[in-house]
């Protein structure tokens, strides 16, 4: 297998890359993070997809893009193929949306992640962990195989080497065996149930028990033959005697009917003859009876207004009758109906006139009622009228107080004010000179006093021609006038206070005088309303009591004609009554016309009556005729039947008959329990051929559960052999293919380090590893140093790869084997080995070999050399295929 190109749109630091890829040694170079290991990458993820991927696939989309596309073209066993896939963003999801698979013959396609997946996992007979374990070596991941345990190991080993496979197979073939092991043990007790249901018939002797029955059965036949022969003789014998005895039989009953006809007759006739002769008795009577009726006709016309007997003639009076009839009633009707229209005015005059007579009596009631209102009304007026004079002698009373008073009632109160405000001033004036009387009195004391000490009265000075003793005199004058006014004063006063006494009396009396005015008006007001009122309620009772004379005089007249109406309507029922006497009158004259009729049909009855019975008899005397000429006939037939009986051979019959009759009854007996007995050995004979049939199909059974058996045992057994086969090659090629592993490890080692310290390794059965000293001392693979363990590991996957390339005839999956950045540990002489190595591989069968490197002697050794850059400004990574010129160069770049 080997990769022929690559195309990147967005994947990683790759815009748009387009690599084609060709055999032998590629070598990738490029500055540090320049995107070589994700050209690698890219290859692996469009074969295995996410799988294949060391993150996830939001990883590979560029950083700021929204889609990836990969698509890779591969060469696999001379078929090319071509994988795309598209990867894109939405949103926060991230989903392959393409992902196909072609063959250029174009019988390949496959569509969807799984399916191409799946294919690519088939073709390469790796899936992507296998892959990665044979064929790319990832950066730093040299190691992987080392430090693996001998299990993980011996895992991956196997599934390279399809040995996972064998091992499939035989638990496969495991399965089987125990499958065919449950139906075998089910088919075997089967075998062995039917084997002893066999054994258990086999003892019975079925074919000697059918011989005997069906011999038993062909014996019983031959009796059941002569018993039912001598039946049927039997049987003819009984018929014949039957025969005999049934005409006999019926001679017989003829005989007995034709007696009995003739008794009959016999019979009959006397009877007719006697019916006959009642008959002519009631004949008689019956025209006896005839001869009453017509004489009783003829009164009966008599008595009726009939010309004559005659239909006509009834049925004419009928009809005047009729007639007559519907006039009566018709008058009848209409004099109950005046009857009862007068009577029915004369009740209702009667209740209007009582109507009429109770209104005026209610009128005359009202009268009496307002007469009594009158009576008390006019009462209340002449109290009135009384209490008006007494209020006006107590006014004449009250006003003969003013004629000698100095005021008229009207100014009595301001007469009274004046008065008081005058004895209120005078009061003022004898306080003012009761005050200037008693200091004028105080001061002719003090003078006195003075005096009789000797000094002056006014300046206390010696009194010796003091002037103010002149005034002493003048006071005591002084005293004396006040003492007068003031006496006068008193005076006035007491008569202003009686005074005032009789100005209140005035006011007192003027009020009273008001009041009584207005009372006066108050109680001449009510005279004037109960004047009107007495007024108005005599009117009403006038009024009410001629209303009331009106309403007598109305019911009087209404009460005369009610009677009037009352003495016609007594007359209607009187006519009524007049009618109903003629209208009897008139069914007794139908009465008699129906005695007429009934009469007549009663004369016609008899007549016809005695023509039917005298039919009756002739009728009688013709049949007795023919019964007679009947019966001679049925004599002379009884005549011949009497001579032709023969008893005797009568006799000989019956006895033939119950001999026969017994026999077959006995002989029916034994036939019944033949039958039954045959019916029991058929069914024992269908019972033994039945069992014979049951242990026929037993023994099919039994062969077909022997065979089945002993081939479900072989079977059985080739599983077994299968089984032990798959396990035993497995174990076979494991241990060849860790013979083979071992030798190419050796030799692969051998040829990368060039050292002397170690003499060889040793791979055991369970893949563990050893590392052998020269002196024979074993050394774990992880004591050896970095440089040796890169080695180490190199040789190991070169020499898995061998094995994968030799190892599996026929078409053994050699992808590119790659290697990223595989000399980092190595000193310069190990990278030379490395290019021994790369060659090796190549001799080996290695188509292509894809290699991540800087190193000078690697990039010498290439077929085709890519080199990868990143362009700083765009950060984006494109690479480039050095042709030969510039190969040349080679150098330079290396240097870099
Ligand atoms: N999704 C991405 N979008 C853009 N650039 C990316 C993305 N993922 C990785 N890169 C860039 O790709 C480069 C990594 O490339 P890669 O590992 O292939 O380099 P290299 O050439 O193998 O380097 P070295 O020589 O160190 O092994 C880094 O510079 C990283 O920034
Ligand atoms: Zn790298």
């Amino acid at each position: 297998m080997r990769f022929d190109r690559v195309r990147l749109r967005n994947f990683k630091p790759y815009a748009d890359t387009d690599l084609r890829l060709s055999e032998g040694v590629t070598v990738i170079h490029g500055l540090n993070g320049s995107g070589k290991s994700s050209l690698l990458e890219a290859c692996f993820f469009a074969l295995y997809g996410s799988a294949g991927l060391d993150g996830t696939l939001e990883d590979v989309v560029t950083n700021g893009a929204d889609e990836t596309e990969v698509e890779l073209w591969f060469t696999h066993e001379g078929e090319s193929y071509h994988i795309h896939r598209e990867v894109k963003r939405y949103g926060d999801q991230i989903q392959t949306t393409t992902c196909t698979l072609e063959g250029n013959d174009g019988t390949v396609t496959r569509d969807g992640a799984t399916e191409v997946r799946s294919f690519v996992v088939d073709l390469l007979r790796m899936d992507a962990e296998a892959f990665v374990n044979c064929a790319y070596v990832r950066q730093g991941e040299v190691n992987k195989l080392i430090n693996a345990t001998p299990s993980g190991r011996q895992d991956m080993i196997d599934d390279l080497l399809q040995l996972g496979k064998l091992e499939e197979y035989r638990e496969r073939a495991a399965d089987a065996r125990l499958g065919v092991e449950d139906v075998l043990g089910e088919k075997r007790g089967a075998l062995s149930t039917v084997a002893d249901q066999l054994e258990e018939k086999e003892e019975a002797d079925l074919h000697d028990r059918l011989n005997g029955l069906q011999s038993d059965l062909k014996e019983l036949d031959a009796n059941v033959e002569r018993y039912e022969e001598q039946r049927s003789k039997a049987e003819s014998t009984r018929e014949e005697a039957r025969d005999v005895l049934d005409r006999y039989e019926e001679k017989r009953e003829e005989l007995e009917s034709v007696e009995a006809d003739i008794e009959e007759l016999e019979s009959a006739i006397r009877e007719g003859e006697a019916e006959r002769e009642e008959l002519a008795s009631t004949v008689g009577e019956t025209r006896d009876r005839l001869a009453t009726l017509r004489e009783k006709l003829s009164e009966r016309v008599a008595e009726t207004q009939l010309d004559e007997a005659s239909e006509a003639a009834i049925e004419e009076r009928r009809a005047e009758l009729d007639e007559r009839e519907a006039d009566l009633r018709a008058d009848r009707d209409e004099a109950r109906n005046e009857a009862t229209a007068f009577e029915n005015q004369s009740t209702n005059l009667a209740e209007r006139a009582d109507d009429d007579a109770k209104r005026a009596d209610e009128k005359r009631d009202e009268a009496g009622t307002l007469d009594d209102d009158v009576e008390s009304a006019r009462e209340t007026l002449s109290e009135r009228e009384d209490s008006l004079s007494e209020l006006d002698a107590e006014r004449e009373e009250l006003e003969a107080t003013f004629e000698d008073a100095p005021v008229g009632p009207g100014e009595a109160e301001s007469h009274r004010d004046g008065v008081r405000e005058e004895l209120d001033d005078l009061r003022d004036d004898v306080t003012e000179v009761t005050a200037s009387l008693s200091t004028a009195r105080a001061s002719v004391e003090e003078a006195e006093a003075l005096l009789e000490e000797g000094k002056c009265p006014e300046c206390g000075q010696p009194v010796d021609d003091s002037p103010h003793v002149d005034t002493l005199a003048e006071d005591r004058e002084r005293v004396s006038d006040l003492e007068d006014e003031l006496a006068d004063l008193r005076e006035r006063e007491s008569e202003l206070e009686s005074e005032l006494a009789r100005a209140e009396e005035l006011v007192e009396a003027g009020n009273r005088i008001g009041e009584l005015e207005s009372t006066r008006r108050l109680v001449e007001d009510g005279i004037e309303e109960k004047r009107a009122e007495i007024e108005e309620k005599r009117d009403r009772a006038e009024t009410l009591r001629e209303e009331a004379g009106e309403l007598d005089d109305r019911a009087e007249e209404k009460r005369e004609i009610a009677e009037r109406k009352a003495e016609q309507a007594e007359a209607a029922r009187d006519r009524v009554a007049e009618i109903d006497e003629e209208l009897e009158e008139l069914d007794a004259d139908r009465d008699r016309i129906d005695g007429v009729e009934s009469t007549r049909e009663a004369i016609a009855d008899a007549e016809t009556e005695i023509e039917r019975l005298e039919e009756r008899r002739s009728d009688l005397a013709d049949r007795n005729g023919e019964r007679r000429e009947f019966l001679a006939g049925k004599r002379d037939r009884r005549d011949e039947l009497r001579e032709g009986f023969d008893e005797d051979q009568v006799e000989t019959a019956r006895e033939r008959l119950s001999n026969a009759e017994s026999y077959i009854e006995q002989v029916s007996g034994t036939l019944e329990q033949l039958a039954e007995r045959r019916d029991e050995l058929t069914s024992a004979i269908g019972a033994v051929e039945r069992e014979l049939d049951e242990l026929e199909e037993l023994r099919e059974r039994h062969d077909d559960l022997a065979e089945r058996v002993a081939a479900l045992e072989s079977v059985h057994e080739e599983s077994e052999e299968l089984e032990a086969m798959y396990g035993d090659l497995r174990a076979e090629l494991r241990r060849r293919n860790v013979e083979s592993l071992e030798r190419m490890l050796n030799e692969t080692f051998d040829l990368v380090y060039a050292n002397d310290a170690y003499s060889h390794i040793e791979l055991d059965g369970e893949y563990a590893l050893t590392v052998y000293q020269k002196d024979g001392e074993p050394l774990d693979p992880e004591q050896l140093s970095g440089g040796e363990r890169a080695l180490f590991n190199l040789s190991l996957r070169c020499a898995i790869y061998r094995l994968l390339a030799e190892g599996i005839e026929g078409a053994a999956p050699t992808p590119p084997l790659i290697l990223d950045e595989p000399t980092v540990f190595l000193d310069s002489g190990h990278v030379s080995r490395l290019v021994d190595l790369v060659d090796e591989m190549r001799g080996f069968g290695v188509r292509q070999i894809l290699i991540v490197s800087h190193d000078d002697e690697l990039v010498g050794a290439a077929d085709d050399l890519v080199r990868v850059e990143k362009n700083p400004t765009t950060n984006r990574s494109s690479v480039e295929r050095t042709d030969e010129a510039s190969l040349a160069d080679l150098d330079a770049v290396a240097d870099d």
